[in-house]
């Protein structure tokens, strides 16, 4: 079997005396889209952040490819959710940030072809659409070619058609790249329509790990797909909906195969 990526094991975070993740146990295998699902506040940012390298644990630890990890993990790269795209700069040089200079046009061109942006190479930030800026901002992340993508809600501000875009985006990309993803998000949906393993995060611990084996590109409408929604939702809102119990739903999946 495949060395994981990551392996996180009973990481805690406190900040000033509150305790913010208790005790995360994760193994994160080469290739896979883990989505973190959890209500507001609940540690998702933090646990990405600890990921990339950019905060550090209180206890526990985190492997990167067989080695703890003291610093910046350098397998990933992330993505938030405001994009922060320097307004200074024009499309081509965002996306050029911290690149060495030779071979950068060519690596450019082919990056912002793949995010669908060719043509606005020359634009300004604050003449793209709120998609377009996620676009770079994925652009920006994918030209340092990252083993690990962390995505920090990164759809969070767009509207419902753009997300269903960025959605097929992604997708295309993790796969063609044959990337590991980390996406945090608050949308359910997005979670089960992108991820091959959704993990609930409720008061500082992993308390729900749901395997999602449904082809790509996904359908929200097949079966499956609605009873995985809801079977995470019966969980973070701590009651049944439809009646369906997240027993019943978890055992009807197959078994993972990573
Ligand atoms: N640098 C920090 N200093 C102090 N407290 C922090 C810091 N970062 C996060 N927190 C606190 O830790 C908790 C978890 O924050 P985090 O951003 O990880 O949650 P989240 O699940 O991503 O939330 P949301 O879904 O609302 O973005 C919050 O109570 C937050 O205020």
């Amino acid at each position: 079997m495949k060395q994981p990526i990551l392996e996180l094991s009973t990481i805690r975070k406190e900040f000033d005396g509150n305790e913010v993740l208790k005790s995360i146990d994760l193994q994160v295998n080469r290739g896979e889209f883990i989505a973190v699902v959890g209500k507001s506040g609940c540690g998702k940012s933090t646990l990405l952040r600890i990921m990339a390298g950019l905060e550090a644990p209180n206890s526990g630890t985190l492997v990167v490819n067989g080695k703890e990890l003291k610093g910046r993990n350098d397998l990933a790269k992330i993505m938030f959710q405001d994009g922060r795209l320097l307004p200074w700069k024009k499309v081509y040089d965002n996306v050029a940030l911290g690149l060495k200079k030779e071979a950068q046009k060519e690596q450019i061109d082919k990056v912002l072809t793949q995010v669908g942006l060719a043509d606005r190479a020359s634009s300004w930030p604050t003449e793209l659409s709120g998609g377009q800026k996620q676009r770079v901002a994925l652009a920006r992340a994918l030209i340092h070619e990252p083993e690990l993508l962390l995505l920090d809600e990164p759809l969070g501000a767009l509207d419902a058609l753009t997300r269903l875009e960025m959605h097929e985006l992604i997708e295309e990309l993790w796969s063609e790249k044959q990337l590991t993803a980390i996406l945090v998000t608050h949308d359910v949906e997005e979670a089960v329509a992108l991820a091959n393993r959704v993990i609930l995060i409720e008061e500082g611990k992993i308390v729900l790990e749901v395997p999602v084996r449904l082809p790509y590109p996904r359908h929200r409408d097949h079966p499956l797909f609605t009873k995985l929604v809801s079977q995470i939702l019966n969980k973070i809102m701590g009651h049944k909906r439809r009646g369906i119990s997240t027993e019943s739903a978890s055992a009807s999946l197959p078994a993972m195969e990573w």
